[in-house]
Protein backbone atom coordinates (compact mmCIF):
# COMPACT_ATOMS: atom_id res chain seq x y z
CA UNK A 1 0.00 0.00 0.00
CA UNK A 2 1.34 3.35 -1.03
CA UNK A 3 1.98 6.14 2.02
CA UNK A 4 1.25 9.45 1.30
CA UNK A 5 2.61 11.91 4.33
CA UNK A 6 2.72 8.36 6.81
CA UNK A 7 -1.32 7.41 6.05
CA UNK A 8 -1.74 4.05 5.24
CA UNK A 9 -3.01 5.56 1.98
CA UNK A 10 -4.53 3.27 -1.01
CA UNK A 11 -6.11 5.59 -4.21
CA UNK A 12 -8.35 3.79 -6.28
CA UNK A 13 -9.49 4.16 -10.17
CA UNK A 14 -12.76 4.14 -9.30
CA UNK A 15 -15.47 3.22 -6.48
CA UNK A 16 -16.94 0.20 -7.48
CA UNK A 17 -13.03 -1.38 -7.83
CA UNK A 18 -12.64 0.39 -4.22
CA UNK A 19 -16.04 -1.00 -2.51
CA UNK A 20 -14.94 -4.81 -4.26
CA UNK A 21 -11.38 -4.40 -2.96
CA UNK A 22 -12.45 -3.04 0.57
CA UNK A 23 -14.91 -5.65 1.13
CA UNK A 24 -12.36 -8.33 0.60
CA UNK A 25 -10.18 -6.74 3.20
CA UNK A 26 -12.64 -6.42 5.58
CA UNK A 27 -13.12 -10.50 4.40
CA UNK A 28 -9.65 -11.54 5.17
CA UNK A 29 -9.67 -9.20 8.65
CA UNK A 30 -12.81 -11.37 9.62
CA UNK A 31 -11.64 -14.71 8.32
CA UNK A 32 -8.39 -14.25 9.52
CA UNK A 33 -9.35 -13.45 13.23
CA UNK A 34 -11.80 -16.12 13.11
CA UNK A 35 -8.65 -18.68 12.80
CA UNK A 36 -8.22 -18.18 16.37
CA UNK A 37 -11.33 -16.52 17.81
CA UNK A 38 -14.88 -17.85 18.60
CA UNK A 39 -16.69 -14.79 17.34
CA UNK A 40 -15.31 -11.52 16.01
CA UNK A 41 -16.68 -8.32 15.77
CA UNK A 42 -17.31 -6.20 12.62
CA UNK A 43 -18.18 -2.33 13.36
CA UNK A 44 -18.93 -0.28 10.12
CA UNK A 45 -20.33 3.34 9.64
CA UNK A 46 -23.73 4.18 7.94
CA UNK A 47 -23.94 7.56 6.00
CA UNK A 48 -24.22 7.63 2.07
CA UNK A 49 -20.83 6.10 0.97
CA UNK A 50 -20.31 2.65 2.44
CA UNK A 51 -23.87 1.27 0.43
CA UNK A 52 -21.83 -0.87 -2.18
CA UNK A 53 -19.40 -2.21 0.34
CA UNK A 54 -22.28 -3.62 2.11
CA UNK A 55 -23.15 -5.10 -0.67
CA UNK A 56 -20.33 -7.35 -1.89
CA UNK A 57 -18.98 -7.64 1.91
CA UNK A 58 -22.46 -9.68 2.38
CA UNK A 59 -22.07 -12.25 -0.27
CA UNK A 60 -18.52 -13.40 0.81
CA UNK A 61 -18.39 -16.81 2.09
CA UNK A 62 -17.10 -17.08 5.63
CA UNK A 63 -18.45 -18.30 9.15
CA UNK A 64 -20.91 -15.81 9.41
CA UNK A 65 -22.24 -17.88 12.58
CA UNK A 66 -19.54 -16.14 14.60
CA UNK A 67 -19.99 -12.77 13.20
CA UNK A 68 -21.41 -10.34 15.69
CA UNK A 69 -21.83 -6.53 13.20
CA UNK A 70 -22.73 -3.54 14.72
CA UNK A 71 -22.15 0.40 14.10
CA UNK A 72 -19.96 3.05 15.01
CA UNK A 73 -22.77 5.57 15.16
CA UNK A 74 -26.25 5.62 14.86
CA UNK A 75 -28.92 8.35 14.95
CA UNK A 76 -31.57 8.01 17.85
CA UNK A 77 -34.50 7.37 15.75
CA UNK A 78 -36.40 3.97 15.39
CA UNK A 79 -35.24 1.07 13.05
CA UNK A 80 -37.47 2.10 10.35
CA UNK A 81 -36.83 5.51 10.15
CA UNK A 82 -34.87 6.36 6.60
CA UNK A 83 -31.84 8.12 8.66
CA UNK A 84 -31.04 5.07 10.22
CA UNK A 85 -27.93 3.72 10.29
CA UNK A 86 -29.64 0.02 11.55
CA UNK A 87 -32.34 0.04 8.41
CA UNK A 88 -29.30 0.75 6.10
CA UNK A 89 -26.81 -2.29 7.17
CA UNK A 90 -29.98 -4.51 7.75
CA UNK A 91 -31.08 -4.09 4.09
CA UNK A 92 -27.20 -3.99 2.96
CA UNK A 93 -25.35 -5.87 4.78
CA UNK A 94 -26.96 -8.01 6.98
CA UNK A 95 -28.96 -9.99 3.79
CA UNK A 96 -27.21 -12.55 1.68
CA UNK A 97 -24.59 -15.06 3.58
CA UNK A 98 -23.90 -12.43 6.18
CA UNK A 99 -27.97 -12.89 6.90
CA UNK A 100 -26.12 -15.86 9.35
CA UNK A 101 -24.52 -12.46 11.60
CA UNK A 102 -25.42 -11.77 14.77
CA UNK A 103 -26.54 -7.33 15.02
CA UNK A 104 -25.78 -5.72 18.01
CA UNK A 105 -28.02 -2.36 18.02
CA UNK A 106 -27.24 1.30 19.47
CA UNK A 107 -30.17 2.03 19.25
CA UNK A 108 -33.47 0.79 21.93
CA UNK A 109 -36.69 2.40 21.80
CA UNK A 110 -36.29 5.16 24.30
CA UNK A 111 -36.78 8.99 24.37
CA UNK A 112 -32.97 9.55 24.40
CA UNK A 113 -29.93 7.23 24.59
CA UNK A 114 -28.98 8.03 28.35
CA UNK A 115 -32.06 6.35 29.51
CA UNK A 116 -30.46 2.62 27.97
CA UNK A 117 -27.25 3.57 27.95
CA UNK A 118 -26.42 0.40 29.84
CA UNK A 119 -28.56 -1.77 28.22
CA UNK A 120 -27.02 -1.41 25.22
CA UNK A 121 -23.23 -1.43 26.26
CA UNK A 122 -23.93 -4.67 27.74
CA UNK A 123 -24.57 -6.48 24.37
CA UNK A 124 -20.69 -5.73 23.85
CA UNK A 125 -19.46 -7.21 27.29
CA UNK A 126 -18.14 -9.91 25.54
CA UNK A 127 -17.06 -8.73 21.64
CA UNK A 128 -14.73 -6.35 22.46
CA UNK A 129 -12.33 -5.33 20.78
CA UNK A 130 -13.66 -4.82 17.16
CA UNK A 131 -11.65 -6.96 15.17
CA UNK A 132 -12.21 -4.71 12.01
CA UNK A 133 -13.85 -1.00 11.63
CA UNK A 134 -15.30 0.48 8.79
CA UNK A 135 -15.52 4.07 9.00
CA UNK A 136 -16.22 7.02 7.10
CA UNK A 137 -15.29 10.57 7.81
CA UNK A 138 -17.42 13.69 6.99
CA UNK A 139 -15.61 16.92 5.09
CA UNK A 140 -15.78 18.83 8.60
CA UNK A 141 -13.32 15.91 10.08
CA UNK A 142 -16.03 14.16 11.86
CA UNK A 143 -16.07 10.57 11.62
CA UNK A 144 -18.62 8.30 13.34
CA UNK A 145 -20.64 10.95 15.67
CA UNK A 146 -17.35 12.56 16.74
CA UNK A 147 -18.44 15.90 15.69
CA UNK A 148 -16.52 18.78 16.07
CA UNK A 149 -18.47 21.52 18.23
CA UNK A 150 -20.72 18.78 19.57
CA UNK A 151 -21.94 18.30 22.87
CA UNK A 152 -20.39 14.64 24.32
CA UNK A 153 -17.01 15.25 22.22
CA UNK A 154 -14.84 15.43 24.52
CA UNK A 155 -16.11 13.28 26.94
CA UNK A 156 -16.19 10.63 23.80
CA UNK A 157 -12.40 11.77 23.35
CA UNK A 158 -11.37 10.95 27.12
CA UNK A 159 -8.88 7.94 27.29
CA UNK A 160 -11.14 6.88 29.98
CA UNK A 161 -14.47 6.97 27.75
CA UNK A 162 -17.00 4.38 28.05
CA UNK A 163 -17.66 2.13 25.18
CA UNK A 164 -21.10 4.62 23.91
CA UNK A 165 -22.03 7.84 24.25
CA UNK A 166 -24.59 10.30 23.36
CA UNK A 167 -23.82 13.10 20.67
CA UNK A 168 -26.06 16.70 20.16
CA UNK A 169 -25.24 19.26 18.29
CA UNK A 170 -27.73 22.19 17.06
CA UNK A 171 -28.03 21.50 13.20
CA UNK A 172 -28.03 17.96 13.60
CA UNK A 173 -31.56 16.52 12.71
CA UNK A 174 -31.19 13.60 15.51
CA UNK A 175 -29.15 13.20 18.56
CA UNK A 176 -26.22 10.67 17.60
CA UNK A 177 -25.09 7.58 19.35
CA UNK A 178 -21.17 6.96 19.01
CA UNK A 179 -18.41 4.73 19.96
CA UNK A 180 -16.07 6.23 21.46
CA UNK A 181 -12.70 7.61 20.16
CA UNK A 182 -10.96 4.81 22.40
CA UNK A 183 -12.95 1.74 21.42
CA UNK A 184 -12.90 2.59 17.52
CA UNK A 185 -9.22 3.05 18.03
CA UNK A 186 -8.38 0.13 19.44
CA UNK A 187 -9.98 -2.02 16.86
CA UNK A 188 -7.57 -4.56 15.65
CA UNK A 189 -7.90 -3.50 11.21
CA UNK A 190 -9.19 0.00 10.86
CA UNK A 191 -9.94 0.84 7.31
CA UNK A 192 -11.36 5.08 6.29
CA UNK A 193 -13.46 5.05 3.23
CA UNK A 194 -13.58 8.48 1.49
CA UNK A 195 -14.56 9.16 -2.05
CA UNK A 196 -13.60 12.91 -3.50
CA UNK A 197 -11.70 15.26 -3.21
CA UNK A 198 -13.12 17.94 -0.54
CA UNK A 199 -12.79 14.55 1.73
CA UNK A 200 -8.88 14.02 0.97
CA UNK A 201 -8.41 17.71 1.38
CA UNK A 202 -9.78 17.74 4.93
CA UNK A 203 -7.66 14.66 5.27
CA UNK A 204 -4.54 16.17 4.63
CA UNK A 205 -5.93 19.02 7.27
CA UNK A 206 -6.79 17.09 9.89
CA UNK A 207 -3.41 15.90 10.43
CA UNK A 208 -2.22 19.05 11.58
CA UNK A 209 -5.39 20.31 13.61
CA UNK A 210 -6.01 19.41 17.03
CA UNK A 211 -8.49 16.54 17.34
CA UNK A 212 -10.85 18.26 18.62
CA UNK A 213 -11.38 20.08 15.54
CA UNK A 214 -10.64 17.26 13.40
CA UNK A 215 -11.65 14.11 15.53
CA UNK A 216 -10.96 11.73 12.56
CA UNK A 217 -7.39 11.98 13.82
CA UNK A 218 -8.57 9.93 16.95
CA UNK A 219 -8.72 6.88 14.98
CA UNK A 220 -5.95 8.06 12.20
CA UNK A 221 -3.21 5.75 13.57
CA UNK A 222 -2.52 2.64 11.92
CA UNK A 223 -5.82 3.04 9.66
CA UNK A 224 -5.86 2.45 6.20
CA UNK A 225 -7.77 5.02 3.99
CA UNK A 226 -9.12 4.03 0.86
CA UNK A 227 -9.62 6.98 -1.57
CA UNK A 228 -11.36 7.39 -4.94
CA UNK A 229 -11.80 10.54 -6.67
CA UNK A 230 -15.73 9.86 -8.01
O1 LIG B 1 -23.61 7.16 10.08
C1 LIG B 1 -22.91 8.06 9.69
O2 LIG B 1 -23.32 9.01 9.04
C2 LIG B 1 -21.46 7.98 10.01
O3 LIG B 1 -20.96 6.97 10.64
C3 LIG B 1 -20.63 9.15 9.62
O4 LIG B 1 -19.48 9.33 10.36
C4 LIG B 1 -20.32 9.02 8.14
O5 LIG B 1 -19.41 7.98 7.92
C5 LIG B 1 -19.78 10.33 7.60
O6 LIG B 1 -20.69 11.35 7.89
C6 LIG B 1 -19.59 10.26 6.11
O7 LIG B 1 -20.88 10.14 5.55
P1 LIG B 1 -21.10 9.91 4.02
O8 LIG B 1 -20.60 8.56 3.69
O9 LIG B 1 -22.60 10.02 3.87
O10 LIG B 1 -20.38 11.01 3.30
Amino acid sequence: MARCNKLNFKEYPDFEMMAIDVANALADDLSEALHHEDRVLLAVAGGTTPGPVFDALSAVDLDWSRVDVTLTDERWVPEDHERSNARLIKARLLTNRAVAARFLPLYAPANAPEDVLAELESGFATSLPITAALLGMGADMHTASLFPGSDGLSAALAPDAPILLPVRRDDLPDTRITMSARVLNDAVKKHILIKGNDKKEALEKAKHLPVEEAPVRAILSGADIHWSEN
